[in-house]
C-alpha cells in the first residue's frame, strides 16, 4: 500500500484563497488588515521565513510592516518597539520572529504583546483560552495548521490515538491541546520517554516535532498510520529535511506529510488567517 502524500502546498493556497476573498469583503467595509514582522537579528533560516511572510501577505492584500532590527538590539529597545506596535493602530498582529539573540528574555518579549495581536497565539493568556478549548480567537499557527491537514484529507481526530513526540511551546504542548479538543486520545512525548519506539507503534496519528532529522523509522510506526512531520532540518547539501524517514514510512501509512511542502506552508497560511481575524476583532 502506498500512502496518500498530504499536499500542504495546494491545501494551503486554498486557505490563501479563501482569505484573499474575505479581505476584499472587509476592505469594502473600509477594513484594511495589517501584519507587523519583526526579525532581530542575522539568522538565516528566519530571514526566509520572514519573506514566505510577506509574501503571503502581499498575496492576500494584507499589508505588512517589516522591522529588521540588528543583532545588538537591547531588550529595552524591542519592548519599546513592541509598545509603540501595540499602540499602532494600522497594526493588526504584530509577529517577533524566533529565535530571539540570547541577551533578549524571549518570554518577557511575547507577555509584553497585547494579547488582542497575538497572531503567534504564544501569550499566556491565549495559550489559555485554548487550553480551555476556547477556539474562536486565535490559533497557534503551527498546531492549527496540523487539525487543519488531517481535517481537510477527512481523516478523523476523534478516538484517534494521537501520539505527539516533542512538548516544546510553540508546537508538541499546543498541538497536543488541540488534538485533544478535537477528541483525539492523546500522549505527549519527549527526550525522557522511556519505550518511545513502543509508544510511537501505538499511534494512529503519529506528530514529530523533534528536531533531528529522519529521527522516526519505519519500524517505529504503525501500518495504515498517519504521519505528520513538523521538522525543519537543513541538511549540509542544503537539502531540506523533515523528521521522519519519508522514503522509508510512506509505503506502511495510510497518509503522510512531506518536508518541504507539508506542514510549512500551513503554518504560513494559519498566520495569515490569525492576522484577518485580527483585523475583525479590531474593528
Ligand atoms: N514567531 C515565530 N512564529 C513562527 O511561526 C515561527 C518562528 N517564530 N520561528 C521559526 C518557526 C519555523 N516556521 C516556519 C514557517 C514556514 C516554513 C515553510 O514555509 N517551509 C517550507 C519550505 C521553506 C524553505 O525552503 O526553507 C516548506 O516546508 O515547504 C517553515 C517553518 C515558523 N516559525
Amino acid at each position: 500500500m502506498s500512502a496518500i502524500i498530504i499536499d500542504g502546498k495546494k491545501i494551503s493556497q486554498d486557505i490563501k484563497d479563501e482569505l484573499k476573498k474575505e479581505v476584499e469583503e472587509l476592505n469594502q467595509k473600509n477594513i484594511f488588515p495589517g501584519l507587523a514582522v519583526v526579525l532581530v537579528g542575522n539568522d538565516p533560516a528566519s530571514k526566509v521565513y520572514v519573506n514566505n511572510k510577506k509574501k503571503a501577505c502581499e498575496y492576500i492584500g494584507i499589508k505588512s510592516f517589516s522591522y529588521e532590527l540588528p543583532e545588538e538590539t537591547t531588550e529595552e529597545e524591542l519592548l519599546n518597539l513592541i509598545d509603540v506596535l501595540n499602540k499602532t493602530k494600522e497594526v493588526n498582529g504584530i509577529l517577533v520572529q524566533l529565535p530571539l539573540p540570547k541577551h533578549i528574555d524571549e518570554n518577557k518579549v511575547l507577555l509584553s504583546i497585547d494579547p488582542i495581536k497575538d497572531v503567534d497565539c504564544f501569550h499566556p493568556y491565549n495559550v489559555g483560552l485554548v487550553s480551555i478549548g476556547k477556539t474562536d480567537g486565535f490559533l497557534p499557527c503551527t498546531p492549527a495548521g496540523i487539525v487543519e491537514l488531517i481535517k481537510r484529507t477527512n481523516i478523523e481526530i476523534e478516538g484517534k490515538n494521537c501520539v505527539v513526540v516533542g512538548r516544546s511551546n510553540i508546537v508538541g504542548k499546543p498541538v497536543s491541546q488541540l488534538l485533544l479538543g478535537n477528541n483525539g486520545t492523546v500522549t505527549t512525548c519527549h527526550s525522557r520517554t522511556k519505550n518511545l519506539s513502543k509508544v510511537c507503534q501505538e499511534a494512529d496519528i503519529l506528530v514529530a516535532a523533534i528536531g533531528k532529522a529522519q529521527f522516526i523509522k519505519e519500524d517505529m510506526v504503525k501500518e495504515g498510520s498517519v504521519l505528520i512531520d513538523v521538522g525543519v532540518n537543513r541538511l549540509e547539501d542544503g537539502k531540506l529535511c523533515g523528521d521522519i524517514d519519508f522514503e522509508g514510512c510512506k509505503d506502511k501509512a495510510s497518509a503522510i506529510t512531506p518536508v518541504p511542502g507539508g506542514v510549512g506552508p500551513m503554518t504560513i497560511a494559519m498566520l495569515m488567517k490569525n492576522c484577518v481575524k485580527a483585523a475583525v476583532m479590531q474593528n
